[in-house]
């Protein structure tokens, strides 16, 4: 490691997780990975880079002092990882965003971060335009709407198989129609991404947020519109999902590898 490589881990060794490790090395971003967090007992689902160690649990994690810390994991991990990262002083970025619906949860991270004076950051994720819609949330919003459109394949293991025949679908059918909490909520897998553009708009209630299977699509699309005081603004994303994935898009990890480089980097961009 030289003096000037950001020391960082990961919370998952998943597809974004891998996905961003691979990104960072082969970028040669100055960035040193120390550790992955995985859950006890868990068998890593590809080998780790060598030097990279493996950590069971949050005290030896914080042990290691990275400067910040990505979870990359799943719901159940935010509270049990980013809370004691938090109170030791360990800035933290979120993934798993349907964790911070729970509101006492949110509460709790975000009281440990003043605390000590660390930061709960949340990467925009799967999107882009998150700084103009927060931006925009700095004056009144009128309405903000999120339609999530994703290949059936993708959908399979939520409860959306229980509300469509996924494999008998003929055309672009909404299954769920409503707030975004709700739909962060049920879809923890596929509407992370919905937590985001509330979070960073007019809240959890008041965003509303469609999710569509599409038997055509080829991608996992995204698109959100808002109008208020600022005017209005219509983002569209249509992402290439991860080889190992296709609920998580490509657009995930690429932001948080932007993530992890501007803060290694003078030029933040
Ligand atoms: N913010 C956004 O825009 C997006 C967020 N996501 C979210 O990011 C997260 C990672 O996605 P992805 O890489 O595709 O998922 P994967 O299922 O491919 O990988 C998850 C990884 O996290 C580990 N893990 C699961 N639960 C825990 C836990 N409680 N503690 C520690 N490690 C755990 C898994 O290990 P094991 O083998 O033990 O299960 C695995 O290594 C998911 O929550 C996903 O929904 C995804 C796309 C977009
Ligand atoms: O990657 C995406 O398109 C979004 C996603 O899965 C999520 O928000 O959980």
């Amino acid at each position: 490691m030289s003096g000037f490589d950001l020391p960082i881990a990961l919370i998952g060794w998943g597809a974004i997780g891998s996905r961003v490790a691979d990104l960072l090395a082969e970028r040669r971003a100055p960035v040193k990975l120390l550790a992955v967090g995985l859950r006890q007992g868990s068998s890593l689902r590809s080998p780790l880079p060598r030097g990279v160690e493996q950590v069971s649990d949050p005290a030896s994690l914080i042990a290691l002092r990275p400067a910040l810390v990505i979870e990359v994991a799943g719901r159940a991990a935010v509270d049990p990882w980013a809370l004691p990262l938090l109170e030791a002083g360990i800035d933290v970025a979120v993934s798993s965003t349907s964790a911070l619906v729970d509101p006492a949860l949110l509460d709790r991270l975000t009281g440990a971060a003043r605390m000590s004076r660390a930061q709960l950051i949340v990467p925009p994720g799967a999107l882009g335009g998150i700084d103009a819609l927060a931006a925009a949330a700095r004056l009144p919003l009128d309405r903000v709407r999120h339609e999530v459109v994703k290949p059936p394949r993708a959908w399979k293991g939520t409860p959306a198989e229980t509300l469509l025949k996924l494999d008998a679908l003929t055309e672009a059918t909404t299954f769920f129609e409503g707030p975004a909490g709700q739909a962060a909520t049920d879809f923890p897998q596929n509407a992370n991404v919905a937590a985001i553009s509330a979070l960073a708009g007019i809240g959890l209630d008041r965003t509303t947020v469609a999710l569509i299977a599409d038997p055509e699509a080829a991608v996992n699309r995204h698109r959100i519109t808002a109008e208020g005081a600022f005017g209005r603004m219509e983002a569209v994303f249509d992402n290439r999902p991860l080889a190992t994935n296709p609920k998580s898009s490509e657009m995930t990890a690429l932001s948080l590898v932007r993530l992890i480089e501007n803060r290694a980097s003078p030029l933040v961009i």
